[in-house]
């Protein structure tokens, strides 16, 4: 491959994603002569616009899809090649891509991102939702179908429950409650009730101490619908609440086939045994998965023994790391997800790679109130150091980890509500050693604050609570907080000026 480069710069970028752009334009601004290349398989960049610092490590933004002449414009240095990696070498520090051109590096940066996890991989029934064409995918598919299953329980399925209108929902999450990878059971009971739109209760103040929810039966099952009238089915409590979507979809209609009501029944504790056309059903010998009245074109069996008919199943299972065409050749250390290791300079075990975002996994000894998540802010974050690291590195300057790795941080919207997620929010990693105190206002706010040997060391915010600032200075400051029991969470006093 070495003797076929067409050209050799000085940086290489894979991806056009939030975490290459964003490294382009850190590596752009250092270091504005640089000869710099972003390969991507897309027709168009990822931007970040309307960047807002919210407190020291919350940050907000909106995502943009943007023709990449935008930002060649604004970084002559800067070409744009569009295609895809079809293989790396890193002996000879050069890539090819699937039109057939070799190009050399002198410092590489992957930012390949991740595709989404199927249940399975070449069933033409079941759906991903990663990018545009695939959320339009959805949308047009959506617009026939009476019925669909959404399976997982994270961030996607969160926002589709939610939004999908005019077509029934079966939703299976193989936990106990909802939201499994952002909230604990009590936050799920707090959003609950916002399965069904349109009816608006009087707030309530209840002050908790203890963690104590209600939670369905394994395998238990439990029905919301968006219309007011309509009688509430299934086992377990339900609450009222409202509506509203999430950004990634906003300009999308998500309507189904049916006119008027939204309606999702709750599968808990089951995953997905099989998945069957109409055909293989039919001519199932077990009575067990006879459908139901009606036909439909594919069919899933339940781990708690309920088959479902539907017009397709969305698989919000989480996402893969793309790492495939970078891989052969190499000796790349693969992170247990998958991804790329790297290093508190973000490089991989390869000499001059570097990898940031989704497609990479953080393997150094990670802040006691930091964790990865594979979002948005993380892969700016990442995109952001990275490029300021291989700066650093060509400037033979010394770099120190940045201060975003300190702390765990992310602002998102589920159900309409705020939501902020700061530092170890589910007690991660903390086994028993911790203890929670919960105050909660039904339909308005819910607030949930970790607490290990009397010290902060995270937070579920749901609502408008206003106490970002202070909890994230109370986790890093790691104050000792045992005087002020559960006063701390107390709606009546002024948590800011108890600190001053
Ligand atoms: C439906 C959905 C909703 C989400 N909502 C949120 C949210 O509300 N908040 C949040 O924080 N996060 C959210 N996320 C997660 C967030 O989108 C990702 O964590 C983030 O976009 C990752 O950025 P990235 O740059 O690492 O990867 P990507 O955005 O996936 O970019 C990867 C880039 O690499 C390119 N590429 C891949 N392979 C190659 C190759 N071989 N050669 C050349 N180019 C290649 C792709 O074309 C793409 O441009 C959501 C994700 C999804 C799917
Ligand atoms: N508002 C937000 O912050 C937001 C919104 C949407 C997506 N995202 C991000 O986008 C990415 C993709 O979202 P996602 O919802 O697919 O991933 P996710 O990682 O958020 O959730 C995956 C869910 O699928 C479940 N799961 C995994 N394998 C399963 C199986 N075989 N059967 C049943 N359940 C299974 C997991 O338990 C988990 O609940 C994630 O990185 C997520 O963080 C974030």
């Amino acid at each position: 491959m070495a003797d076929r480069k067409e050209k050799t710069f000085r940086f290489v970028i894979v991806g056009g994603g939030i975490a290459g752009v964003t490294c382009v334009e850190q590596l752009s601004s250092q270091i504005p002569s640089a000869d710099l290349a972003l390969i991507t398989a897309g027709p168009h960049i990822k931007a970040v616009t309307n960047y807002k610092q919210v407190s020291k490590t919350l940050e907000e933004f909106d995502v943009e899809e943007q023709p990449s002449s935008v930002l060649e414009e604004k970084f002559p240095n800067l070409t744009v090649i569009h295609s895809a990696v079809k293989s790396l070498d890193t002996q000879s520090h050069s890539l090819e891509t699937t039109d057939g051109r070799v190009f050399g590096y002198e410092k590489l940066c992957i930012c390949g991102g991740g595709r989404p996890k199927l249940l399975t991989q070449d069933n033409p029934y079941v759906l991903g939702i990663r990018d545009t064409d695939s959320a339009q995918e959805f949308q047009k598919r959506l617009s026939k179908a009476k019925r669909i299953i959404v399976v997982g329980n994270g961030g996607i399925a969160l926002e589709l429950v939610y939004e999908v209108d005019g077509c029934e929902v079966i939703w299976a999450v193989k936990d106990k409650a909802i939201g499994n990878t952002f909230f604990d059971a009590g936050a799920a009971q707090f959003l609950i009730p916002s399965l069904e739109a349109d009816k608006p209760e009087r707030a309530a103040l209840c002050k908790r101490t203890r963690y104590t929810t209600e939670e369905p039966a394994p395998g238990g099952s439990q029905t919301f619908t968006a219309d007011r009238n309509a009688r509430r089915q299934g086992t377990g409590p339900t609450e009222a609440g409202s509506a509203l979507g999430p950004d990634w979809h906003e300009g999308i209609v998500l309507r189904g086939a049916e006119q008027g009501t939204r309606r999702v029944s709750l599968e808990y504790q089951c995953e997905v045994e099989q998945i069957f056309t109409s055909e293989e059903l039919l001519k199932s010998p077990q009575q067990t998965l006879r459908p139901e009245n009606g036909s439909w074109p594919v069919y899933v069996q339940l781990t708690n023994g309920k088959t479902f008919g539907c017009d397709f199943v969305v698989s919000a299972t989480g996402v893969v790391p793309n790492t495939e065409p970078f891989l052969h050749g190499n000796n790349f250390a693969l992170a247990d997800d998958g991804g790329l290791q790297v290093d508190d300079h973000m490089m991989t075990s390869e000499p001059d790679v570097y990898a940031a975002g989704d497609v990479c996994t953080a393997c150094w000894e990670h802040s006691p109130m930091w964790q990865q998540m594979r979002l948005w802010t993380q892969a700016r974050q990442m995109g952001w150091y990275t490029g300021r690291c291989m700066a650093a590195h060509v400037l033979s300057e010394p770099i120190e980890l940045d201060f975003c790795f300190e702390l765990f941080s992310h602002i998102t919207k589920f159900f309409n509500y705020k939501v902020v997620l700061l530092g170890k929010f589910n007690g991660q990693g903390l086994g028993l050693d911790y203890e929670l105190l919960i105050r909660c206002t039904k339909g308005q706010e819910y607030v949930k604050v970790v607490l290990s040997g009397g010290r902060m060391v995270g937070a579920v915010l749901i609502g408008d609570t206003d106490l970002e600032e202070t909890f994230e200075n109370l986790i890093l400051n790691q104050m000792d907080l045992t005087r002020y029991g559960e006063e701390l969470l107390n709606p009546n006093i002024d948590i800011e000026d108890y600190f001053d």
